[in-house]
């Protein structure tokens, strides 16, 4: 049986030119579609398998990566643009017509992540960004319909696409939340 992880991906990870300068990413919609305009490279590029990330049609899993939030811009039918969940830690910004998630946004200061917005790169209409390293939030898509018997499966084909499968998110990651978290600790002792 063939596992499908993410369109983008499925026939093998393409490596980013090392110098991509940012581009334009652009939602499903024919008529007036809403178009983000980013600065530079993304970050912490990866596939997210929660129920929070926006999929295209057919995925099991997401592909997701930061930018910083000043090098994000609305550029053309914001007014399409409504958060989908205003109580989320990451307030993502949807197209009200396709559905398309154009870019989420922290608001809360403390947050280990203030400060970067998370994009989805395959919205790009240029090519070259950096690809995704791992896998995250792996064992969520059980939660979106996937049979616990398929994991497996899903977890060979991630190791195979180069995309170590995490269950929250990888190492580094966690290492940066917790660290973020001993710091605020420490300032309010
Ligand atoms: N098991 C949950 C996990 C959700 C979750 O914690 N997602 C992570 C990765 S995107 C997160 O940081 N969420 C913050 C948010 O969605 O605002 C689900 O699938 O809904
Ligand atoms: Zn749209
Ligand atoms: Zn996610």
């Amino acid at each position: 049986m063939t596992v499908h992880i993410h369109p983008s991906i499925d026939s093998g990870v393409k490596q980013g030119t090392g110098n991509f300068a940012g581009g334009t990413l652009v939602c499903k919609c024919a008529d007036r579609p809403v178009k983000v305009a980013i600065k530079g490279d993304v970050a912490h590029n990866h596939a997210c398998g929660c129920t929070k990330c926006w999929k295209p049609e057919g995925a099991t899993f997401s592909v997701v990566a930061v930018v910083p939030r000043d090098n994000v811009k609305v550029v053309e039918n914001g007014d399409k643009l409504q958060i989908v969940d205003q109580a989320a830690a990451i307030q993502r910004y949807a197209c009200k017509a396709c559905g398309t998630h154009m870019y989420g946004r922290i608001e809360n200061t403390g947050h280990p992540f203030y400060g970067l917005d998370f994009i989805h790169p395959e919205l790009f209409q240029e090519g070259g960004w950096a690809a995704p390293g791992f896998a995250a939030f792996v064992s969520s898509v059980l939660e979106s319909g996937v049979q616990p018997n398929e994991m497996d499966g899903i977890r060979t084909r991630l190791k195979e696409l180069g995309l170590e499968p995490y269950d929250c998110l990888s190492p580094p990651l966690m290492d940066a939340i917790s660290s973020h978290v001993a710091k605020s600790k420490a300032k309010a002792a």
